[in-house]
């Protein structure tokens, strides 16, 4: 794994364009900005193609969709492939919102996404796959994990990341997973949104999609991890900040002495 992507990201201080939803959108931001890249959210179509240039990548988030914003995910996302940007898609609750999976497939379908990031009720929805999920969150299921993600990524010719205690990251052919991590990401809604517009950060400095995912997804749950390990009386309300102030300092150092992957 290229540890070194962290110190080439923020060298390189990428602008990472994000179509957020309103419930996470600072959290976002503030994830994007601490981590070392440079965000940009915007709903507007009319500055849609200016936006799309200056960026080096695109995260679209369904959090809150709306008819208006899938018009200007399509636009943006017709951009992206204009000017070879990567696009990072956050399918959330599309294994509970029917709606939502039918937009979600078909613009996976109409667009090249470069990496999917969804908990495992996400992407196993996507994948066809049988799961309970519920709401935002992956709610519960038996099928097997490296199969759901595998079998997804054939399905849309990209990278998944199935998040969850473990990640599960396939292209398809190649399995990788991240067990680092916190049961208190869990309780702070928007850990999800966050990473996936971290990975997008790591598309722009990553010549792999597989790379850029497995390195996105291994910082930030060290993050969350040193954390805890720092602050074990640490609750919901001061997970979220203390994981700021980590994404901010944690090094490549930092990561060596916890990264659990294989
Ligand atoms: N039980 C857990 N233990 C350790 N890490 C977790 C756990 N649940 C989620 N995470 C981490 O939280 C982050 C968000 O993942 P997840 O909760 O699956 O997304 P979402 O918020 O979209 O449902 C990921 O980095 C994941 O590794
Ligand atoms: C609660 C909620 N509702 C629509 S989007 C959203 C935030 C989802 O954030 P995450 O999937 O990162 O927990
Ligand atoms: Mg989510």
């Amino acid at each position: 794994m290229q540890l070194d992507l962290l110190d080439k990201l923020r060298a390189q201080n990428p602008v990472i364009f994000n179509i957020a939803n309103f419930v996470t959108v600072q959290d976002v931001a503030n994830a994007v900005n601490a981590i070392g890249a440079s965000p940009i959210m915007s709903n507007e179509v009319a500055e849609a193609e200016e936006i799309v240039r200056m960026a080096a990548a695109v995260a679209v988030n369904i959090g809150c969709l709306t008819k208006e914003q899938i018009n200007h995910i399509k636009k943006v996302e017709d951009l992206a492939r204009q000017y070879n940007k990567p696009i990072v898609f956050d399918p959330v609750a599309v294994g509970a919102v029917e709606y939502r999976y039918k937009i979600a497939d078909k613009l996976l379908w109409d667009f090249h996404t470069s990496i999917i990031r969804g908990n495992i009720g996400e992407i196993a929805a996507l994948g066809d796959f049988n799961w309970n999920s519920k709401g935002i969150d992956a709610g519960s299921g038996s099928g097997n994990i490296d199969d759901i993600a595998m079998k997804t990524a054939q399905k849309y010719h990209c990278t998944v990341i199935a998040s969850g205690p473990t990640d599960t990251i396939s292209d398809g052919k190649r399995l990788a997973h991240v067990h680092n991590g916190s049961p208190l990401f869990k309780t702070h809604v928007g850990s999800g949104d966050m990473l996936t517009s971290i990975v997008t950060a790591f598309t722009a400095v990553a010549d792999d999609p597989f790379e850029a995912a497995q390195i996105g997804a291994l910082v930030f749950s060290c993050a969350g991890q040193m954390v805890v390990q720092d602050h074990p009386g640490v609750g919901p309300g001061t997970f979220g900040m203390y994981l700021m102030d980590y994404l901010y300092k944690v090094t490549v150092a930092d990561i060596k002495q916890i990264a659990d992957f294989d």
